[in-house]
């Protein structure tokens, strides 16, 4: 069970705690997990130290139970990580499960450190509406910073929710900066036919339909129970038409798409996360590298049925929230091997930014 529901169910069950115990508990567990792998010997307490340590520029917990650390607590992030590898045997590389290697154009050393960061909170504005919400925001007293026209940086733990109290449906979405920035690869044209192949909870087609609200939309997931949440979603944002069909990939789904021919598809594929494990620290500690090679044949499963529905001439976005290069690079020379050529592909080097870290590829399928 992911952190973030298993500690709300944890304090419901624990009335005694008041809410400064709540804030300090999920502070130092989340912090705790930050430190992933390393210093897996040393007794639960010094890890503690070390995580708050590592990931504030304050605290009172380390102040009252080991001030001679807490006196170095406002160093510099490396000066830090060599303090504690020359004190207690830690090492940054024992964070972090790297034996899948990383997307060519990572920082190691950033990306490591970057772990250490919670991420912050954004939001995509919907058209239109750029000026009601932060003139809502700034009636709150919200700290925020301009991304964009569209994009909004918030701090984490910002409440929205009391904030925009009315309603906060169609004024905009939480979405990753990142998971934002995939959008400029879609380019997509008037009335085109397009497939969300991986769609979830939608994320991607709301930021395509921001971009084109006249594209034909089809989206699918293998998991029915996602698929029934998007109805309210979609049409808070204004999207109304669009087709919805529970596909596992991975199978041969011609008997539902034998006449469909897309001129884009997003394929938004399962992936470790491994780039979001900066707002999920919980899960560096309990991944097991035998996962990558998982998710990658999976990703070439979808990716070789998706291909076949796609137009000559048309783009294939291929996105993953993972930092190794097994689901990244590899699965693009996979995909070149089915008849697309590669246009564009990045790293989204969220780990510099305090967002997530991200892959994205356009692949355009050959002619002949
Ligand atoms: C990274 S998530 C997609 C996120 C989504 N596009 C968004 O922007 O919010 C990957 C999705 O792939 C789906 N998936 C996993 N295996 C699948 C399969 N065999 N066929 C179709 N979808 C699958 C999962 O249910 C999951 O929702």
């Amino acid at each position: 069970m992911p952190l973030a529901k298993f500690l709300p169910v944890y304090f419901r069950a624990n009335k005694q705690m008041g809410s400064s115990d709540r804030r300090t508990t999920s502070r130092l567990l989340y912090n705790y997990f930050r430190i992933g792998n390393a210093c897996v010997d040393l007794p639960v307490e010094e890890r503690l130290f070390i995580s708050e340590f590592l990931c504030n520029q304050s605290s009172e917990f380390l102040e009252y139970f080991k001030p001679e650390l807490h006196q170095l607590i406002a160093f510099p992030i490396n000066q830090k990580i060599d303090y504690l590898e020359k004190t207690c045997g830690f090492k940054l590389d024992e964070v972090f499960p790297l034996n899948g290697s990383l997307s060519k154009s990572i920082d190691r050393g950033a990306f490591l450190e970057s772990i250490f960061v919670q991420p912050d909170l954004f939001i995509r504005i919907n058209p239109g509406k750029e000026k009601f919400v932060i003139a809502k925001l700034e009636q709150a007293e919200t700290i925020f910073a301009k991304e964009s026209e569209q994009t909004l940086r918030l701090p984490n733990g910002t409440k929205l929710d009391s904030i925009f109290e009315d309603s906060q449906d169609g004024l905009f979405e939480i979405q990753d900066l990142s998971s934002q920035r995939t959008g400029e690869h879609f380019q997509p044209n008037k009335w085109e036919a397009w497939w969300d192949a991986c769609a979830a909870s939608g994320g991607k087609s709301l930021l395509l339909y921001s971009q084109e609200p006249t594209v034909k939309l089809l989206v699918s997931d293998i998991r029915e129970s996602v698929l029934n949440n998007l109805d309210k979603r979609f049409a808070d944002a204004g999207l109304l038409k669009f087709q919805k069909k529970q596909l596992d990939l991975l199978k041969n789904v011609d008997p539902e798409l034998h006449h469909y021919e897309f001129d884009g598809v997003i394929l938004d594929a399962p992936c470790t996360g491994s780039g979001t494990w900066g707002r999920t620290p919980e899960m560096i500690s309990q991944f097991e590298d035998h996962r990558i090679s998982f998710f990658q044949s999976l990703q070439k499963g979808i990716s070789a049925n998706v291909v076949k529905y796609l137009k000559p001439g048309k783009p294939l976005i291929y996105i993953t929230c993972s930092v190794f290069k097994e689901e990244n690079e590899e699965v693009v020379s996979y995909l070149e091997t089915l008849g697309l050529t590669l246009e564009k592909s990045e790293i989204l080097k969220g780990y510099a930014e305090k967002a997530d870290t991200m892959f994205v590829a356009r692949l355009v399928k050959n002619k002949d």
